[in-house]
C-alpha cells in the first residue's frame, strides 16, 4: 500500500474496496455426541466498495464467524457470501485479515515479515524491501526496520503487522479485534494511524470490535449483533465528518450523542448474553 504523505492536505481518496454481500447466511456448529449448535441465525448484510463497517455485540454471538465466513474460511450451512460477485474463497491476494495476536515470525525482522506477503506472490525482492520499509515508516516504525519481534513492545508488533497486512493493497479488509490487547493510548493511536491510511486507500473494511467508542470513531456504518443465537439487530450509520481526527473526536457532541442512543441497544443485548 503507497503510503498518503504526511504534508499533503488530508482528503478522501476514491472507493477502491470490493462489494461485500452476504444472503441469508446461517451457521450451524457440530461438536461430537452434542447436538449442533446455531451460531448465526439468518443474516444478510452488504458492504458498499469503499466502506467500513463495525460489527459489535455480546461475546459468541457470531460476528467473528460471519467474518470467517467472507474470508472464506468457514463455509456457511446455508446462504451465499460474495465479494465482487464472486463466491468467498479463502486465500484470495485482494483479502487481508488481521488479528489480535499479531503472527509476525520471530525468526524475520519487522522488515522481513512485512515483505513476507510480496514475496509469495513473487514481487521481486529490491521492490519488496522498498515498500515494505516505506510502510513501516508510514506507521512510525521506520528505526525499528532491523529489529525482531522479541525486541519490540506490544504496539510496535502490532503496527508490524498492519503493515504486512496493508503492503499488498488488499480490497477487502477483515480485522478481528486488532488493538484489543493494546493499551488505551496505544490503541488510540494505532486508530489513528489505521484511519489515514484507510482515508487514503478506501478499501472495504469489516472489522470486528468489543469497543463501542472505537467502532464509533472509525466506521461508516455499525451493525449491532444480538445474543445468541447471532443476527443483525440494528445498523446505524455514523455521519461524522471525515478525514477524522481520533483524538478531538473523544470530546465531539455528536460522537457521545452515537455512543448514548447505540449503546441503550448494546446495553440489553449484553444483558441478554
Ligand atoms: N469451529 C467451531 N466449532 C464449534 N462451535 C463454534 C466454532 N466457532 C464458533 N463456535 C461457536 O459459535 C458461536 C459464535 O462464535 P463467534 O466466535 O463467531 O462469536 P463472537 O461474537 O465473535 O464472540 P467473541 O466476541 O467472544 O469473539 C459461539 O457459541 C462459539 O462457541
Amino acid at each position: 500500500m503507497s503510503s498518503p504523505s504526511m504534508s499533503a492536505p488530508e482528503r478522501l481518496g476514491p472507493p477502491r474496496g470490493a462489494r461485500i454481500e452476504v444472503s441469508d447466511v446461517y451457521q450451524y456448529f457440530a461438536s461430537p455426541g452434542k447436538e449442533p449448535v446455531l451460531a448465526v441465525d439468518t443474516t444478510s448484510l452488504v458492504i458498499e466498495p469503499g466502506e467500513f463497517v463495525c460489527f459489535v455485540g455480546p461475546s459468541g454471538c457470531g460476528k467473528t464467524t460471519v467474518l470467517n465466513q467472507i474470508a472464506g474460511l468457514v463455509k456457511p450451512t446455508g446462504g451465499t457470501v460474495t465479494l465482487d460477485g464472486k463466491t468467498a474463497k479463502e486465500g484470495r491476494p485482494d483479502v487481508g485479515y488481521l488479528l489480535a495476536r499479531d503472527g509476525l515470525l520471530p525468526w524475520r525482522t519487522a522488515l522481513g515479515n512485512v515483505m513476507l506477503p510480496m514475496e509469495l506472490r513473487g514481487t521481486p525482492r529490491a521492490e519488496a524491501e522498498h515498500r515494505a520499509a516505506g510502510m513501516l515508516e508510514t506507521v512510525g516504525l521506520g528505526k525499528f526496520l532491523h529489529s525482531y519481534p522479541s525486541q519490540l513492545s506490544h504496539g510496535m508488533r502490532q503496527r508490524t503487522a498492519l503493515s504486512r497486512t496493508l503492503v499488498v493493497e488488499p480490497t477487502t479488509i477483515l480485522m478481528d479485534e486488532p488493538f484489543s490487547a493494546l493499551d488505551a493510548e496505544t490503541r488510540l493511536r494505532l486508530q489513528g494511524v489505521f484511519l489515514k491510511l484507510w482515508e487514503h486507500h478506501r478499501s472495504s473494511v469489516c472489522f470486528v470490535t468489543h469497543d463501542l467508542s472505537e467502532a464509533i470513531v472509525m466506521a461508516d456504518r455499525i451493525l449491532v449483533f444480538g445474543a445468541r443465537p447471532g443476527k443483525i439487530i440494528a445498523d446505524y450509520r455514523i455521519n461524522l465528518e471525515r478525514p477524522r481526527n481520533v483524538l478531538e473526536l473523544q470530546e465531539n457532541d455528536q460522537y457521545h450523542h452515537y455512543f448514548q442512543e447505540i449503546w441503550s441497544v448494546l446495553r440489553k443485548e449484553l444483558a441478554a448474553a
